[in-house]
């Protein structure tokens, strides 16, 4: 590791290559302690590819991948390899890669938002209940590093609010970095530190405000693009409650706002249903 002090992860021009094709290449990335760094781009363009050299998972064929020594990380994967017809338990499921006592199962659920999931069968989750048990897993290990695959696939549109703003709590409460992939252009959170936009090469980077005007990801993503890039500013002064409803900065609970921003200046597009800032 050659760059401890720079970042948790940092990918130097990699590249890998599977027989004469190169799956992604000349990435350059670093996630360094409490930035959040978002890939977006279309299917097939080396987003999960790009995460698992981060992760180690893979080695680049050209290229460096850095990781900071000794560093925690905390993966939550597009796919789970589970066979869903057997039955697993919730606090299980935390146990399998983690020896977890009870009070730590509970303690990493309750700040997903999902301590009264505990005894419940992974079967039988909701898209978003398995969203926040798998993030509740990721961040058990208290990692320094957290990498999720899609964290709201599944998940309905407040629902995928809700989960946004979890992440959004996780960086702030536990301070690590973020690596996340969204294939999902409707919402990108303002609070990205940076967005990459990948298509087997790094098409275009910056800040969601910034990609938003730029003319490679418009180019890549046509007219689609320039109606989903949604840039969800989000002013963090409420916390959206498992049950559905949000509670306030000044500790009011509101049941009729459940998944509306409206309080904070933003408004759905018409085209996406995502939201674009209003102010
Ligand atoms: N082990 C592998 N061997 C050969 N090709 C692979 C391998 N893994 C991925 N690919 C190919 O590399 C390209 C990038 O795949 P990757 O899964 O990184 O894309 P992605 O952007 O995450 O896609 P999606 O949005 O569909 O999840 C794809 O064309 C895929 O078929």
């Amino acid at each position: 590791m050659q760059h401890p002090e720079t970042g948790l992860v940092q990918l130097n021009r990699a590249g890998i290559r599977k027989g004469s094709q190169w799956l992604v290449r000349g990435v350059d990335l670093t996630v360094r302690p409490g930035e959040i760094v978002t890939l977006i781009g279309p299917n097939g363009s080396g987003k999960s590819t790009t995460a698992k050299l981060a992760l180690g998972i893979l080695k680049p064929t050209e290229g460096r991948a850095d990781r900071r020594p000794g560093l925690k990380v905390g993966y939550v994967p597009q796919k789970l390899a589970i066979d869903w017809t057997l039955p697993l338990t919730v606090a299980r499921f935390l146990r399998l890669t983690n020896p977890l006592s009870e009070a730590a199962c509970r303690e990493a659920l309750a700040k997903t938002g999902a301590e009264r999931l505990l005894r419940a069968e992974m079967r039988s989750l909701s898209g978003g209940e398995l969203q926040r048990v798998m993030l509740a897993r990721a961040i058990a290990r208290h990692p320094d590093l957290l990498v999720l695959d899609e964290p709201v696939q599944g998940v309905d549109y407040s629902g995928e609010i809700a989960i946004y703003d979890l992440i959004s709590d996780i960086r702030g409460t536990l301070g690590c970095g973020i690596l996340m992939i969204s294939h999902d252009l409707h919402v990108v959170m303002a609070q990205a530190d940076q967005v990459i936009c990948l298509n087997g090469h790094v098409c275009c980077r910056g800040t969601p405000s910034e990609l938003s005007q730029n003319d490679s990801y418009h180019a890549l993503f046509g007219t689609r693009g320039n109606a989903a890039l949604a840039v969800y500013e989000h002013h963090h002064d409420h916390v959206h409650l498992p049950d559905g409803m949000v509670r306030h900065a000044d500790g009011s609970i509101c049941g009729d706002c459940a998944g509306e921003h409206h309080e904070h200046g933003h408004q759905k597009t018409p085209e996406t249903g995502g939201l674009r800032d209003a102010g």
